[in-house]
């Protein structure tokens, strides 16, 4: 199951500071959107807004049809800071959504290490996320919101904090994993290459709406990257960027 977004008109700001202003957005069921844009544009108080916990100012903010109201575990948020409980284990964090959706306790054990699979964890279920490194928390907070079955992940520079290869390497499982989601995704980050490789469309966001949207030729297909199509997205995404 995947979501729609429809933005429509939408404002958006924190206390008396507007900062994006008649914002018109749709974002397709079953996509991956990656939202790029100048630090400070709006980009992560557009992903609040669409997990529900910063109203929107003006306009209409819909999913799947229905205004976005407040949180709902069909719209899971995954930050640069893996967010995981310190005091239990992966397996332990991975079934965390399982328990909130009262799946019974023996069949939570069973889709967690089915997950932590997924991302290539099976060995680690039982180290607690001290004892893991910051690509593999990461994969654990993939997992764990894998394991929600949201029908969107709002995705905030997940790997900004990872070193190069790391980054590279989570690249490649989340475009594996999402193989076996339909969930539609939004993704922000500032790196135009991890846009490309990973997005169907790329919007690049100013404070005054979209400037460009762009569908990626291609996308999720390494062999692209530096073809002639793909050079010529990216410095369209980079003029606009600045
Ligand atoms: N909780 C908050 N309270 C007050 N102002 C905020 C809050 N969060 C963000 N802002 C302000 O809103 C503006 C947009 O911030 P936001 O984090 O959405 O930008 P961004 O595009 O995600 O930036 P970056 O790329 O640097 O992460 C900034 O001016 C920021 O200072």
């Amino acid at each position: 199951m995947s979501l729609a977004f429809h933005i429509n008109g939408v404002s958006l700001g924190h206390g008396d500071e507007t900062v994006v202003r008649d914002l018109d957005l749709d974002i397709r069921p079953g996509e991956v959107l990656v939202v790029v844009g100048a630090s400070g544009c709006g980009k992560s108080t557009l992903l609040r807004s669409l997990a529900g916990l910063l109203p929107v100012r003006g306009g209409a903010l819909l999913a799947d049809g229905a205004p976005i109201t407040g949180p709902s575990p069909d719209r899971a948020l995954v930050f640069q800071d893996d967010a995981l409980l310190p005091w239990r284990s992966a397996r332990r964090n991975v079934e965390l959504p399982l328990a909130i959706r009262r799946v019974p306790r023996g069949e939570r054990r069973r889709l967690a290490d089915h997950w932590l699979a997924q991302v290539g964890l099976a060995d680690h279920g039982d180290r607690r996320p001290g004892k893991l490194s910051g690509g593999m928390r990461q994969r654990v907070q993939l997992a764990r919101t894998l394991a929600g079955e949201p029908k969107a992940i709002l995705m905030d520079e997940p790997f900004g904090a990872l070193d190069a290869q790391t980054r590279a390497a989570m690249q490649r499982l989340l475009v594996d994993v999402l193989r076996t989601t339909p969930a539609t995704v939004v993704f922000i980050t500032h790196d135009v290459d991890e846009a490309l490789y990973l997005g169907d469309r790329v919007a690049v966001l100013g404070p005054e709406g979209v400037r460009t949207l762009i569908d990626v030729p291609e996308p999720r297909d390494p062999a692209t990257r530096g073809t002639p199509v793909v050079r010529a997205a990216r410095e369209e995404i980079l003029r606009s960027l600045t």
